[in-house]
């Protein structure tokens, strides 16, 4: 039997801004339990109208373009001039336990300690519905305890890109400097995501083929359609390691802020968000009852061996299975 929670207690504490409360509140959010999830949602509720308040940023780029670095030197710019970060992670393949936030604690060891900022490493493995919920909730935990940056970092790899770019304002791109025929290694869909994108590493004997890699990388993005009547997304070149250019990335991100709410976009993509989210949700749900429904637990071998031997067409299996779950368990 889980812990009974006191949600009023935690919701002061969060609004307090509490770290060690924020922090118990998002274990709440990650958790999965059932009477968890029904407090986590009280929480919610009650934290609901402080949320809102921040500017979602989605950071994305294969692993090794330095997104750690890059984070981190942004993330304490941020700091510097007054703002509260919060760095959240979406790697569903996560291996990292809840316990061992020290994985991401050494990878930003400055934000980390910096009382300005919160770094919270991805929910451990779980499915990407399970870890996109989870974060989404977690973004407004932060809002409501005041930090006004939620910086949210994706591996890069799969499924993941789509995911952050539906629950953020801005999504920017860190890619290395290539050019010509290696410009097709940068996966198109995930171009068409970028507000921003950011050529990184741009530094020491890489600086030219960064400027020049920005220069082609513009030309190729005049192909595509923007996906903002009111902003095209601009190319830039910077250097998380050597602290350069990070002032206009981040001038990039407000004015992509200020352009999309002056034109009512932003209000209307966090709506279409929220829409999303709750059919995400229901989804998520169903196939979680579907799953364990006594009905369809009891045929599902059977009815795959059938289509794995050709037995039983697709079509038939799913009747099946939908069938069996339509019963009453
Ligand atoms: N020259 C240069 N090297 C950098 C820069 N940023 C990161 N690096 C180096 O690139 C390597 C990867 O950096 P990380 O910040 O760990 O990269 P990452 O993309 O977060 O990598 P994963 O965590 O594995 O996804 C490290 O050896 C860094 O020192 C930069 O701006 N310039």
């Amino acid at each position: 039997m889980p812990r009974r929670i006191d949600v009023d207690a935690y919701a002061a504490g969060v609004l307090e801004g509490s770290r060690t409360k924020l922090a118990q509140a998002i274990t709440l959010v990650e958790s999965t339990n059932a009477a968890h999830r029904e407090q986590a949602q009280q929480l919610l509720a009650k934290l609901l109208p402080r949320t809102g308040g921040s500017h979602r940023v989605g950071i994305t780029g294969v692993p090794g373009v330095g997104k750690s670095t890059f984070i981190e030197a942004l993330g304490s710019m941020l700091t510097e001039a007054g703002r509260k970060v919060a760095v959240l992670a979406v790697d569903p393949s996560s291996t990292r336990s809840g316990g061992s936030i020290l994985g991401d604690k050494t990878r930003m060891g400055k934000l980390a300690s910096d009382p300005s900022a919160f770094v919270r490493p991805s929910p451990s493995a779980g499915t990407l519905g399970g870890v996109a919920r989870a974060t989404r909730e977690t973004i407004l935990l932060m809002e409501a305890a005041g930090y006004d940056v939620v910086l949210v970092e994706t591996v890069g790899v799969g499924q993941s890109e789509v995911t952050v770019a539906g629950m953020v304002d801005c999504f920017l791109l860190l890619s290395l400097a290539r050019t010509g025929d290696q410009l097709q290694g940068i996966k198109k869909g995930v171009l068409e995501l970028a507000d921003v994108i950011a050529i990184n590493k741009a530094d020491g004997e890489h600086e030219m083929e960064a400027k020049k890699a920005a220069r082609e990388l513009r030309g190729a993005l005049r192909l595509l359609t923007p996906a903002s009547p009111s902003w095209t997304p601009p190319v830039l070149t910077c250097s998380g390691l050597r602290s350069l250019g990070l002032d206009e990335v981040w001038e990039q991100i407000r004015q992509h802020h200020d352009a999309l709410s002056e034109s009512g976009e932003l209000a209307a993509k966090r709506s279409r968000q929220q829409v999303e989210w709750t059919w995400s949700m229901v989804r998520e749900q169903l196939m979680s009852e579907l799953v364990h429904h006594p009905g369809v637990r009891a045929i599902v071998d059977e009815v795959e061996t059938g289509v794995r031997d050709g037995d039983l067409t697709a079509g038939m299996a799913a009747g099946r299975l939908l069938e069996a779950f339509r019963q009453q368990g």
